[in-house]
């Protein structure tokens, strides 16, 4: 029996997002430090009127290469209320995690218990989205938790786990699940389908199309036309103190603070999947916050 199930997905989602909103509540209140710091209120009273977006970053210390991240940091505030519109790292976080095995344990430990919730749903409602496959790479798929319950799932599926050396060193493969160590800014092994989830929103714009071309040779190597499987956010403009859009706006400073990356709306995943080769796609709206998108060459 799946974790969730029927009735009950949509009720267990939302009670995770209810969960995340509490763990993250703690940014509400760093975002208003950063601002204070920054000087926005001043800023913005000394203007004396409304100010624009691009008026506001001039008027900030803020150094040319970081004006995008004003822009965030105004949104939250925004939403949180302190704010209201004016008719208005590269590697690190992966290295830290590399070399502190607790810090590698607890992350993986907390992507593993989100992928058991997250797959159930998926097998349940997708199956037609891994039909006619024989094999899938899981891109940093971590320890595994998703390739297994899928590979269970599908048995005549060839299911390969990649994710850094560290990774997957103590990963043992059986029957039709395998481990492999590797970048994947560097090389994707070759398979029908390449599955990404929680991948792209850790890395910008650049590098996510760096990651997609990779992908994208994956799975049309020997003439194949296969596909790339994204597991992410779909961020939504709502009106109103929405919850989800709560959620998404946590993710999206954690994504800008602790890596490279940030939380998307379809016209950015889009612009994504154009640069990087693909010529189609289809989102799947079954996660909650979440989407399964299809990514086709
Ligand atoms: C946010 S976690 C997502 C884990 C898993 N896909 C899930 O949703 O449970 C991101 C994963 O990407 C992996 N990763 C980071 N940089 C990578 C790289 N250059 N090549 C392969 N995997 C990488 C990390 O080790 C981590 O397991
Ligand atoms: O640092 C994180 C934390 C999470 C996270 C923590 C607790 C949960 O119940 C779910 C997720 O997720 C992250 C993530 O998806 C990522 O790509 C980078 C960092 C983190």
């Amino acid at each position: 029996m799946h974790l969730v199930n029927g009735e009950h997905d949509s009720e267990l989602l939302q009670a995770q997002a209810h969960v995340w909103n509490h763990i993250f509540s703690f940014i509400n209140s760093m975002s208003l430090k950063c601002a204070i710091q920054l000087g926005i209120p001043d800023a913005i009273h000394y203007h004396g009127k409304p100010m624009t977006l691009n008026q506001l970053i001039t008027a900030l210390p803020v150094h040319p290469s970081k004006t995008l991240f004003v822009y965030r940091l105004m949104r939250i505030l925004t939403h949180s209320g302190f704010f209201t519109l004016q008719k208005a790292h590269g590697k690190k976080f992966w290295e830290y995690a590399e070399k502190e095995p607790k810090v590698n344990h607890l992350f993986n430990e907390a992507m593993a218990s989100d992928a058991r919730l997250v797959t159930g749903v998926v097998i349940d409602k997708c199956k037609h989205v891994f039909k006619g496959l024989k094999s899938l790479i899981d891109v940093g798929g971590g320890t595994g938790t998703v390739a297994k319950a899928i590979a269970k799932a599908f048995p005549n599926l060839e299911c390969t786990v990649y994710d850094l050396p560290h990774v997957v060193a103590d990963m043992q493969s059986h029957d039709n699940l395998k481990y492999a160590g590797g970048n994947m800014f560097e090389a994707v092994p070759s398979a029908d389908a390449v599955l990404l989830k929680w991948i792209l929103h850790d890395w910008s714009d650049e590098e996510c199309v760096k990651i997609l071309k990779k992908c994208k040779e994956a799975i049309t190597s020997n003439g194949k036309m296969g596909k790339v499987i994204i597991i992410d956010m779909l961020v939504e403009k709502k009106e109103g103190n929405d919850e989800s859009t709560e959620t998404q706006l946590y993710f999206d400073m954690l994504m800008m603070v602790l890596v490279t990356g940030k939380e998307r709306d379809e016209k950015e995943w889009a612009k994504l999947f154009l640069e990087a080769g693909f010529t189609r796609y289809k989102i799947n709206p079954i996660l909650g916050l979440r989407s399964l998108i299809e990514v086709y060459p």
